[in-house]
């Protein structure tokens, strides 16, 4: 892969919370139109590492450069208790300088999220409030999408449209890095990765990765 070929770009980093060093020198690039998944034990630094990806935290040592806005759904729900769902729709396309919600109100109907639109987040289930925070990290079609464990609480079907948008992303040239629990999940990556012992390392190829190798090779 050439160096301009990517879509984000993580460059030896390093982090550590006082004397306990969690990330030793990460490196890995993120293609253009790809889903990456990330695995690793808990505790292994997963949701640090995005962490340092989206830029919520900063790394001792190392850099990450990416093209294109970025999205990001954290593991920690952020959402506003008081706010309803389509304020906080309002709120982000200001936030995004976005000209319409056209876009978060085709998410907020394909994840079954209408019905809610006028409530308030903090009655909201946790598999609702994951939906919105979902919806939040996707509403301005960004390039590249940063997502920990974004399904939590979801049912089967939502689960199921949760892969659906995402595979319809990629296929539009954006890049998806998804941190994964889920056995279930390796089947959707491009490539899956493992973070152990601090860095990240190249798992086996996966189902959807030895199929599009085959269509290449023909
Ligand atoms: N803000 C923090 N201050 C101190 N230690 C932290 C902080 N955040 C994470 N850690 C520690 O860093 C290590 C990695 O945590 P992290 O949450 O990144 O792991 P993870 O792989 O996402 O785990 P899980 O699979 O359980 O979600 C853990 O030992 C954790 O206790």
């Amino acid at each position: 892969m050439s160096s301009q070929d990517f879509a984000l770009q993580a460059v030896d980093l390093h982090k550590a919370f006082g004397s306990h060093q969690v990330l030793r020198g990460v490196e890995f690039s993120l293609r253009p139109g790809e889903i990456m998944g990330i695995i690793g034990e808990n505790g292994a630094g997963k949701t640090t590492l995005l962490r340092v990806l989206s830029g919520e935290l900063k790394a001792d040592r190392g850099s990450v450069v990416h093209k294109g806005r970025l999205g990001y759904c954290p593991q920690r729900i952020v959402v506003n208790n008081e706010l309803t769902v389509e304020q906080h729709l309002r709120y982000f396309q200001s936030a995004y300088q976005l000209a319409t919600l056209t876009r978060a109100h085709e998410l907020v109907e394909r994840l079954d999220l209408s019905r809610y639109l006028h409530r308030k987040a903090g009655v909201l289930s946790g598999g609702t409030k994951q939906k919105l925070n979902l919806v939040l990290a996707l509403m301005h079609d960004p390039g590249v999408v940063l997502m920990d464990e974004p399904y939590q609480g979801f049912d089967w079907d939502n689960y199921l449209s949760f892969w659906a948008i995402t595979r319809e992303l990629c296929d539009r040239g954006q890049s998806v890095l998804v941190i994964s629990h889920i056995a279930h999940d390796v089947k959707q990556f491009d490539r899956l990765h493992r973070l152990r012992e601090g860095q990240v390392l190249v798992e086996k190829p996966t189902a959807r990765h030895a199929t599009a190798s085959r269509k290449a090779a023909l």
